[in-house]
């Protein structure tokens, strides 16, 4: 029997199957500042109607100034509410379970004026150098997540991510390499790791859903964070009534990756099974037969793929096909997908 066709459940919602797509920048709002447009409809309603389980819209900034590109997706003001409504209204319609990445791009911000993060260190010589947060700052980024989790729940969303990974604001803090500071949010991993605990907290006092946390469980750099080290964070994220850990790793410093089919799936693993928690394996995963191995061998919960899902917007059809499964199409496509 497939696991990769079986159901789902977080709390209560039913994923009909566990195929993911991983959130995914499409750099679209390009008329009005972090509004939805006709390509997020074409595009997250297309994943759908391919029987993709669960969809996270991608980084969807919290704070303007926290938009990796000003062509990014907003939620920074009760405005973008009616166009992330018909984004999750399409891809219900069609029968998906939606998610939005709530997201601060902390340094890696390229927007005008001023950038913020838990230091004054550029990523690189090719990024600002960011103004390093004052107390007043993280309360209102903190603020920022929450509110941003209530119009999340207002547009009608059925999970929501937290963005702690890929060199973001919440990464920059849990880092010691890019979090340099001396007061109660810098030094040892627990006041490293106060921003996102407060962050959780603000949002689970408004959100009962199912919650997860995207992290890059790995720095690739001496001295930065390793999966054996996120295994103590990663229980306290349990204890604060986190759902899930989407495992991602890298981008906090520049590093070289050695990239390969699945090279991030020991961490989900790893994670799944010292913290006890379930887990979402993403990278380089592109058959069904290697999404089937990583939950059938219970090294993660959840298969999420990115850029395999802008190749082949229906991979569930050539998943199921590959594994001899036989999955429900959309009736319109009936003739197309029977094999
Ligand atoms: C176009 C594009 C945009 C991305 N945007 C995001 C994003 O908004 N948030 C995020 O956590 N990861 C983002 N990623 C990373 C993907 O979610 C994923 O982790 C990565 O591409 C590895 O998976 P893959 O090998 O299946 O593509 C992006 C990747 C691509 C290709």
């Amino acid at each position: 029997m497939s696991m990769l066709f079986s159901p789902y459940t977080i709390r209560d919602v039913k994923l009909k199957n566990r195929i993911v797509m991983a959130p995914m920048c499409m750099y679209s709002s390009y008329n009005e500042d972090g509004k939805v447009e006709d390509w997020h409809k074409v595009h997250y309603a297309t994943r759908a109607v391919g029987q993709v389980g669960l969809i996270i819209v991608e980084a969807t900034a919290v704070l303007p100034e926290g938009r990796i590109s000003s062509q990014d997706l907003g939620i920074w003001s009760d405005d973008h509410v009616e166009g992330l409504s018909e984004v999750v209204r399409l891809m219900k319609k069609n029968d998906a379970k939606t998610a939005i990445q709530l997201a601060h791009a902390g340094r890696k911000a390229t927007v005008e004026g001023n950038i913020y993060a838990p230091s004054a260190i550029p990523f690189n010589d090719q990024y600002k150098t960011p103004v390093e947060m004052t107390l007043d700052d993280i309360k209102k980024t903190v603020e920022a997540f929450k509110n941003a989790a209530v119009r999340a729940k207002n547009a009608g969303f059925d999970i929501l991510e937290l963005h702690a990974a890929h060199g973001y604001l919440i990464n920059e803090f849990l880092s010691p390499l890019s979090n340099k500071r001396t007061d109660e949010y810098g030094g040892p991993a627990e006041n490293r790791y106060r921003i996102l605990r407060k962050i959780i907290d603000a949002v689970r006092s408004v959100w009962n859903g199912p919650l997860f946390v995207r992290i890059s469980a790995e720095d690739y750099a001496d001295g930065g964070m390793t999966p054996s080290l996120y295994v103590e964070l990663v229980r306290w994220m349990k204890t604060q009534g986190v759902d899930l850990i989407d495992v991602s790793s890298g981008a906090v410093v520049p590093a070289k990756i050695d990239a390969f089919p699945g090279y991030q799936v020991p961490f989900a693993e790893l994670i799944r099974h010292e913290a006890a928690i379930p887990t979402g394996a993403v990278g380089l995963i592109t058959t069904g037969i290697q999404a089937e191995e990583i939950l059938k061998n219970g090294r993660a919960d959840l298969v999420l793929l990115a850029r395999e899902l802008l190749r082949h917007p229906y991979w569930p059809y050539d998943a199921a096909k590959e594994l001899g499964v036989s999955i429900d199409s959309p009736k319109q496509y009936d003739r197309g997908w029977t094999f």
